[in-house]
């Protein structure tokens, strides 16, 4: 049994087929320097061409968004520091273009794996796709193995390339395991986007696997059995069998509206850490998102997201939503997230530092860059702004005089912004318990339990030690709850919850009694929960 990381869920039982995809290129002196460096444009060329036709075909299967990553391969290609350095290669080495691609290819793909970033580390892969890509163009070989599955298999790797994941035959391909790659390489962003069970960063899975050999993947446990006993095997059908029937069962309530006795609609939206989490999103049923977490376009990379990064990821989330309501959270950054980029000093108590919407009125620089971006986008969607971690009124009021001084900044620069609601996380005791005051400065809350649970019992969210004490009912927690809605309801006011308490199908039924307006989870839960709220109404 080999342990990996869950990268995308599902069971998946198969023969493994093994790809390797190490071109075999071999090198030899060349007189005529020239004729190399004609057949290594041509052979660009070709390249792009090939990359082109598979975005956009690929815009189809794996989205627009995901299909963007080809962009990134283009733009390899067009890399005039890349294409010179092999160019140099052919001319000073006197060697010929195949060898000369695959030595600075691995010279590139050296220096961004020894780069201490994640982002950069997970692009060394598309730099070697991209000179696979010319090296079989070259040798005219047939790009890709992947491409040529003609069966049923569990595709093991060392690693997969974006081309390659998107490329895959989802009716052949059962599952995929690999060597190297994290949560938010492509490949497993792509798996996930395309319901691929996959395990990736097994280490040294090419090595213990033979071709053919029968394997269990278990991408809920991060978990590969290699030949697997048949009762090992009829354990794993059944679980495959009986999530297949969930997932059949949970589709009728996609386009289900939830209506409480009172006639008050019930929402069951969606908690998103990045764009491409949209159409997964949508394809669940989302009626809106209920919490997009924004400090994910600060993580995993050197600096702070522009203003136009940052723009462009709103207003795609707001464009793709269309009508229905997508709720930006501010920078929530500090505690357990931290941004290396932004020195800050240590602290004894992070979560209890300067976090959130405290480091935004701190940094009023990066605040003021993420709001105008997030104005900019207004118009394309149905916005509603959240600030984190409020916990007295002179916090909100602050964020929302910079918010104002925002709008009018672009207004007299002749930026459009649109309508836009406001409104707060409530996840600190005291602003549950001035949730009275803080509702008539803001169109509507959202009840963050997980960081509610953890300040009101002084029970540390992420420590094992205490997760008994951890207890979401708690007479506690309940009351408060119960006090923040019906302070909000009583202004006219909606509260939504976007902590983990809302995709607690045992506490459905409690909340809905409550009066909550908004269950906001992660996409795989909104049919369950959606199918709990069916079945109590
Ligand atoms: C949704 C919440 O925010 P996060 O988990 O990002 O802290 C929460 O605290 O409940
Ligand atoms: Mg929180």
């Amino acid at each position: 049994m080999f342990r990996g990381i869950a990268a995308s869920q599902g069971i998946a039982i198969g023969r493994a087929h093994i790809v390797k995809k190490e071109v075999e290129v071999r090198g030899f002196s060349v007189e005529n320097t020239e004729k190399e460096i004609k057949r290594l444009d041509k052979a660009i060329n070709a390249a792009k061409e090939e990359v082109v036709i598979i975005k956009e075909n690929s815009a189809n299967t794996i989205g627009q968004e995901n299909a963007e990553i080809f962009e990134a391969h283009l733009m390899i290609l067009e890399d005039e520091e890349f294409i010179n350095a092999i160019k140099n290669k052919i001319n000073d080495e006197k060697i010929n273009a195949e060898y000369a691609v695959k030595l600075v290819v691995d010279e590139f793909v050296q220096i961004f794996l020894n780069m201490d970033n994640q982002y950069f580390k997970e692009r060394a892969s598309d730099v070697r796709d991209i000179g696979n890509r010319i090296i079989n163009i070259l040798s005219e070989k047939s790009s890709n193995s992947i491409a040529n599955v003609r069966e049923k298999c569990i595709v093991v790797a060392d690693d997969l390339t974006p081309s390659e994941t998107a490329q895959m035959n989802k009716d052949l391909v059962l599952g995929m395991a690999t060597n190297l790659g994290g949560k938010t390489s492509h490949a497993a962003i792509i798996a996930r986007t395309l319901e691929i069970p996959a395990v990736l960063g097994l280490g040294h899975i090419t090595d213990n696997v033979n071709e053919g050999d029968m394997l269990i993947l278990d991408g809920n446990e991060g978990v590969i059995i290699i030949n697997p006993s048949q009762e090992e095997i009829e354990k794993y059908e059944s679980i495959q069998k009986k999530m297949e029937e969930e997932k059949n069962e949970l589709l009728k309530f996609r386009d289900l509206r939830i209506v409480d006795k009172n006639g008050k609609r019930i929402e069951v939206a969606a908690n998103i850490g990045g764009t491409s989490e949209v159409d997964i999103a949508l394809k669940y049923g989302a009626e809106g998102i209920g919490l997009f977490r924004s400090e994910f376009l600060y993580m995993d990379r050197d600096n702070l997201p522009t203003e136009d990064e940052q723009f462009e990821a709103y207003k795609y989330v707001l464009e793709r939503m269309g009508e229905k309501a997508v709720i930006i959270r501010t920078l929530d950054i500090g505690g357990d997230k931290n941004l290396p980029y932004l020195s800050m000093e240590h602290e004894q108590n992070p979560f209890l530092g300067l976090r959130a919407v405290r480091l935004c009125l701190a940094r009023k620089d990066i605040f003021k860059t993420q709001l105008r971006a997030l104005l900019r986008a207004s118009v394309y969607g149905n916005l509603r702004i959240m600030f984190p971690m409020i916990s007295g009124l002179e916090e909100l009021l602050e964020a929302k005089k910079i918010l104002k001084e925002v709008e009018d900044e672009l207004r007299a620069e002749g930026i459009e912004v649109g309508k836009y609601e406001v409104g707060i996380m409530i996840e600190i005791p005291s602003a549950a318990i001035i949730s009275d005051i803080l509702a008539k400065e803001v169109d509507f809350f959202s009840i963050g339990t997980n960081d509610l649970i953890q300040y009101t019992l002084a029970v540390d969210r992420m420590n094992q030690n205490v997760s008994y004490l951890y207890n979401p009912s708690h007479e506690a927690i309940l009351r408060l709850i119960k006090m923040v809605i019906d302070n909000a309801h009583r202004e006219g006011k909606w509260v939504g919850m976007c902590g983990e308490m809302a995709a607690d199908l045992s506490m459905t039924k409690t909340l809905l009694e409550m009066g909550l307006d908004e269950y906001s989870v992660t996409p795989p839960m909104i049919l369950r929960v959606r199918k709990e709220l069916n079945s109590i109404l």
